[in-house]
């Protein structure tokens, strides 16, 4: 699936499924903050190691990420390997409570459109508040 960004690029989103199948030295990809990077080049070169983003690889990294508390030069290094963005649709059932933590880092993302998964009634509540004032200056 491809859309516009913010600059009026195409991005290119990818599912779930398929980030997790890049979990090899031929080819890693782990997600950060809902982007997708391909970090099969920068393994050697990384100053953490490439064991850490080894152990990250084809899911979320976003916290071992932020833990480390990345450089900002990291940050633009990081910007350099995006390659798309972690599809705004789960594509497969993962108990909320019980299945990876990961996935509730990816909840605020789903759009509920006949999808086959439903996210946490919590979630769902966020974003249906709505607030209605009467004429009368009742709050409904
Ligand atoms: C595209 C993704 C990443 C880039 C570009 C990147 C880049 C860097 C850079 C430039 C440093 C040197 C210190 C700094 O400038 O902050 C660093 C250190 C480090 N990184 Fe990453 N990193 C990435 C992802 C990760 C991930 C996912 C993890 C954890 C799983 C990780 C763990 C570490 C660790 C443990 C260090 C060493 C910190 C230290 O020695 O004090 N990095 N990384």
């Amino acid at each position: 699936m491809e859309d516009k960004g913010e600059n009026g690029q195409a991005v290119k989103y990818y599912r779930l499924s398929e980030i997790e199948e890049q979990n090899t030295f031929k080819s890693t990809w782990i997600i950060i903050n809902f982007n997708v990077y391909d970090v099969t080049k920068f393994l050697e070169e990384h100053p953490g190691g490439e064991e850490v983003l080894r152990e990250q690889a084809g899911g979320d990294a976003t916290e071992s990420f932020e833990d480390v508390g990345h450089s900002s030069d990291a940050k633009e290094m990081a910007a350099n390997m995006v390659i798309g963005e972690l599809h705004p649709l789960v594509d497969k059932l993962v108990d909320p409570l019980f299945g990876r933590g990961s996935y509730h880092s990816y909840v605020p993302h789903v759009h509920v459109r006949g999808a086959v998964t439903v996210p946490p009634v919590h979630h769902l509540c966020q974003s249906n508040v709505t607030k209605t004032y009467r004429q009368d200056g009742v709050h409904g």
